[in-house]
């Protein structure tokens, strides 16, 4: 099982641990760990728990600074579920992601490996973004995300996303009249509802990043229920609270989730009509000959656009080249460019497993 927890919930205003809450959350997690049930839990509240060391009042706006702040709080954060896990004889692990990590294949792998190996050793892995790292473009920005990333990649059987607020509701709960919505089965429930931002000032995505991570998680074939995390024991014992999202029945390949929902492309490669066809319908490689133009700068295995030729973007992929070296490939077949180049070029400029059809779009 994932549990996912907001920075709302662990800190308090003056940007401290709330020590009571986390030692209330572990009394609940450590239960269900001795019961027999393998967990991770997806903790944020670095950048919130670094505020208070750092003598500062308020989130800051500057990523730098949110950097420096995660750095030191995050420490803060793991030294103190460290000694509220080990209150049980428990054991924790710190793994700190980043959206390349869920990206790129080999950092994928690393990533399952550890956090099943942790697992088998009766450790309990925490997981947050590696926000020290991370730059604008590649932030994971949500930890609701990752928390659905992270429940597919370990195949859980529940994700539960645990906040300040104790369910949905169809608007802002602090409107009277607004109503808790109990199920969600699909987007058709959603229509109407108003996903408003957060109401505490420590929360990043408030209910629209909650709502995304459910459409991922749930699309992966794993249920999803969102509660507030005074509730977690209620929750984590399966009882009909806050609200829950039936999972679909597909179960895409992680890394396609995240490339299609959770990141942005660095260039821009257009294609000819040939190759749309190949790429979306018939689920080929991009090759170098169906390439008209390339946009934007980028490196070998960064998410890049696909567009056709009216410039709609139809899909998302990694791509096998830096954008410098592209200009000289386009429009030539492989053939040609391995006897002129090397063999070296006769891989395609993205292969079909590494491309994502952007249905949204397309
Ligand atoms: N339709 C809605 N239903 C429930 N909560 C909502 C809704 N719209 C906005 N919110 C706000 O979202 C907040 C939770 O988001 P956030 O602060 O980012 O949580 P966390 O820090 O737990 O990740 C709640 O405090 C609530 O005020
Ligand atoms: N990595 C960031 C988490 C950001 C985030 O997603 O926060 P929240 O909306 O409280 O779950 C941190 O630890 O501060």
């Amino acid at each position: 099982m994932v549990v996912k927890v907001g920075s709302s919930s662990l800190t308090t205003h003056s940007g401290m641990i709330d020590v009571d809450r986390v030692d209330a959350l572990v009394d609940v997690l450590a239960a269900r760990r001795l019961a027999g049930t393998q967990l991770v839990l997806v903790s944020s509240g670095a950048i919130a728990a670094g505020l208070g060391p750092l003598g500062l009042a308020a989130r800051p706006r500057d990523l730098a600074t949110q950097q420096a702040a995660a750095s030191v709080g995050q420490g803060v954060l793991v030294a103190r579920y460290t000694s509220s896990f080990a209150r049980y004889g428990l054991r924790v692990g710190q793994v700190l992601l980043t959206a390349d990590d869920m990206m790129r294949r080999a950092h994928h792998a690393n990533a399952q490996r550890t956090l099943a190996r942790l697992l088998d050793l009766g450790i309990v892995p925490i997981v947050n973004e590696n926000d020290t790292v991370a730059t604008d473009e590649i932030r994971f920005g949500d930890n609701d995300r990752l928390a659905a990333l992270v429940s597919h990649l370990i195949r859980a059987d529940a994700l539960v996303l645990l906040s300040d607020v104790d369910a949905l509701y169809d608007g802002p709960p602090s409107r009277a009249g607004s109503r808790r919505l109990a199920e969600i089965r699909g987007p058709e429930d959603l229509v109407g509802v108003e996903l408003g931002k957060n109401g505490a000032a420590v929360g990043t995505g408030g209910m629209v990043t909650k709502v995304q991570a459910a459409r991922i998680a749930t699309g992966a074939g794993v249920p999803v229920v969102l509660t507030a995390a005074a509730h977690a024991a209620h929750a984590l014992a399966g009882e009909d609270i806050g609200t829950y999202f039936h999972p679909g029945g597909r179960h895409p390949g992680t890394r396609l989730l995240w490339l299609a929902h959770a990141t942005t492309g660095r260039g821009l490669l257009h294609l000819d009509r040939g190759a749309v066809e190949a790429i979306v319908a018939r689920r080929k490689s991009l090759l170098p000959a169906g390439v008209t133009a390339v946009e934007g700068e980028f490196a070998a295995g960064d998410p890049v656009d696909l567009c056709g030729p009216e410039g709609r973007v139809v899909a998302r992929g990694l791509v096998n080249y830096d954008a410098v070296e592209i200009p000289d490939l386009l429009g030539r077949s492989t053939r040609e460019l391995a006897t002129e180049l090397g063999p070296e070029y006769e891989r395609e400029l993205i292969h079909r497993d590494d491309i994502v059809i952007l249905e949204a779009h397309g």
